[in-house]
This record gives structure tokens, sequence and C-alpha cells, in this order.
């Protein structure tokens, strides 16, 4: 179409698809899901719709599969020329977004679907909450209320471990956070054995800021470990109302547990724990995502929009 006027024709770097456009290019995947593998996926969160999975993450998957496929092989070409093997490298995916916004769930969707296919099959998760500086240490530095915040993170530990996956280490250790006791659990690690990718998700994985608490600043961002990263964005509002549901929920379940770090809000009525997680929200999650979030969704590879019900309503592809 021709330009008219005052009308301008703004360059995005990314290519839009509608939740249709984007639907049929399931058609492309050659892979479909059998009974029990749905069974499986729905097993992950039962709040999942399965349709969700077949119309999104299934095309999502096939275009990620693609995209290993073809790093594999110019690694292959580069160590065909060296005129070695060369160690086993991990495909590092990263996964963005707020607080709630379903990270967690997106990246263990994307786990199953990535371990059915034979050039990748094993597929390890690591989530960056390990990586927070555990309670004692945020409290003797004064920023409990920062948790999430980028000066609530060794990010230096984080690029290290990112550095010793990339260079093919046999075992590398993850610490592990535990939402129960809302602190690092440190008699737990996850170990990471040269799996076939890695799929890395948390509020700060595509922060660039050089801040590490007044140690000297590090050159090297954790996205320069990626691959390929997903921003999952949804509207402000739909987050809260999701951050809130959730914290129902675990109100009725997870706080009950004595070992919970909440376990006081587990008496709570349904308004004065609306209340209170309206207040947490406000005042630490919704403040993180203006701040540090938001500002780094550009940066994605892939963005997911999702609208009510967690439904994906459009998906940008980044061209360049
Ligand atoms: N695709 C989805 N469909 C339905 N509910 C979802 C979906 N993704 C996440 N949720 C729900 O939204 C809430 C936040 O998801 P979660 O994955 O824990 O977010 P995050 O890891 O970003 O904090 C949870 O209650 C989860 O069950
Ligand atoms: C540790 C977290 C930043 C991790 O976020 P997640 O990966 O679960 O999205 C978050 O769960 C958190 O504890 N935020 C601080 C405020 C709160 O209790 O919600």
């Amino acid at each position: 179409m021709g330009q008219t006027g005052t009308e301008k024709r703004t360059f995005s770097p990314y290519i839009k698809f509608s939740r249709d456009e984007w639907r049929n290019l399931r058609k492309a995947t050659p892979l479909t899901l059998t009974e029990a593998e749905l069974e499986t996926l729905h097993g992950l969160n039962e709040q999942v719709s399965l349709t969700e999975v077949e119309e999104i993450y299934l095309p999502l998957t096939r275009l990620l599969n693609l995209y290993v496929g073809a790093t594999q092989s110019l690694y292959r070409a580069t160590h065909e020329f060296l005129g070695d093997t060369g160690e086993k490298v991990p495909y590092i995916i990263g996964i963005a977004g707020s607080v709630a916004v379903g990270k967690s769930t997106t990246a263990r969707i994307i786990q199953a679907l990535l371990s059915r296919w034979p050039n990748h099959p094993k597929v390890d998760l690591v989530t960056t909450d390990g990586f927070l500086y555990p309670n004692r240490e945020l409290e003797r530095r004064g920023i409990m209320h920062r948790k999430g915040f980028p000066e609530s993170y060794d990010t230096r530990k984080l690029i290290h471990f990112l550095a010793d996956v990339k260079s093919g280490k046999p075992e590398v250790i993850a610490p592990v956070y535990s939402h129960l006791t809302y602190d690092i659990v440190a008699s737990e690690q996850i170990v990471v054995r040269q799996p076939d990718i890695v799929i890395l998700e948390g509020v700060n994985v595509l922060q660039t800021s050089r801040s590490t608490n007044g140690a000297k600043p590090m050159n090297v961002f954790v996205s320069d470990f990626f691959d390929f990263s997903i921003y999952v964005d949804a509207q402000e509002a739909l987050i809260r109302q999701w951050y809130i549901e959730r914290f129902q929920k675990l109100r009725e379940t997870a706080f009950r547990d004595k070992l919970s770090y909440f376990h006081r809000y587990a008496s709570l009525t349904v308004e004065e724990a609306n209340q209170t997680a309206l207040r947490i929200w406000e005042e630490i999650n919704a403040k993180n995502l203006r701040e540090n979030i938001l500002p780094t969704k550009q940066r994605a590879d892939l963005i997911l929009q999702k609208g009510d019900h967690h439904m994906v309503e459009q998906v940008y592809l980044r061209k360049i």
C-alpha cells in the first residue's frame, strides 16, 4: 500500500502473527501429540488448555526445533573444518517476563514438547531464582523488599554458570530456590550434564544492568549466552489478576504448610488475602515490571502476547 500525507511507515524488527495466522503454521509441524502425551502435559499444569498447547506451543517448538537443528549443523561444519569433534554444547533458550505472567508454565510446556524431538531429547530447565542471594544476605544488604530486582541476584554467579554450560563442561551446578520457604535451599542443587538444550527462565534474563552491587562491572550479559529468547507478555492488569489468583490458590494449599514462609497468610479471609496480594504486587512486582522487566521486551527473539485466560493473541518473531 502507498503512503499518504503525514502517514509514516514505522519499521519493526518483528513479523507479527495473529493467533489464527500462527495457529495455521501448525500444519507445517510434522509431530502430533498422542492422547497420553496430552495427558502428561495437562499434568504439568491443569489450568493450561490443550487447545493452547496444540495451537500455540506446538508451532513454537517446531520453529525452535528447526533453529536448534540449524545451529547443530553449523557447529558440526565448524568442527569438520577444524578437524575435531568439539565438546557437546547445549543450545540455550531464555524465557523472560513479569512475575506471574506464566514463565515457568511456558518453560515446562516447551521443555516437554522439545524433548520429543530425536535430535534434542535431553532438555534441562533452570530458573534464575536459584541465583537470588539467600534471605540472610538480602537482609544484611537491607534489600529484602527488593526480591526479584536486579540487585537481588548474584548475576556474576549466573554468568559463570552459563559460561560453564556453554564451554561444554561435563557437570555444572545450579543452586535451588524454594517458593515454599521463600529462600535458597542450601541442601539442594541442580546438576546440568551436557543436555541438548537448556531453558533458563526468570524475570531478569534479558537485563543488561551493569550494577553488581559495587563490585567491578561485568562486560558480559546473561543474554550473551542465549541462542534464542522469548518474552511472555500481557497487559499489567491481567498479570496483576493472575498474581492475586495464584496467591489465593497458594493460601488454600502451600501456605497451610507450617514450613511456608507465608504460613501466617493461610488464616486470612479471601478479602484480606486479596488486599495483601495487591499490596505485594504494587510495592514489589509491579514496580519491578515497569522499571526493569518490560524495558527488556524488545530484546527478545520472540514475544508471546497473552490476553484473557492466558490465551496467546499475538506472536512476534524477530526477523532481523
Ligand atoms: N497457559 C496458561 N494457561 C492457564 N493458566 C496459566 C498458564 N500459564 C500460567 N498460568 C497460571 O498463571 C499463574 C502464573 O504462572 P507461573 O507459570 O507460575 O508464572 P511465573 O513463572 O511467570 O511467575 C499460575 O497460577 C499458573 O497456573
Ligand atoms: C523470586 C521471584 C522474583 C521469582 O519470580 P518468578 O520466577 O516466580 O516469576 C518472585 O517469586 C518473588 O518472590 N517476588 C517478590 C515478591 C513476592 O513475594 O511476590
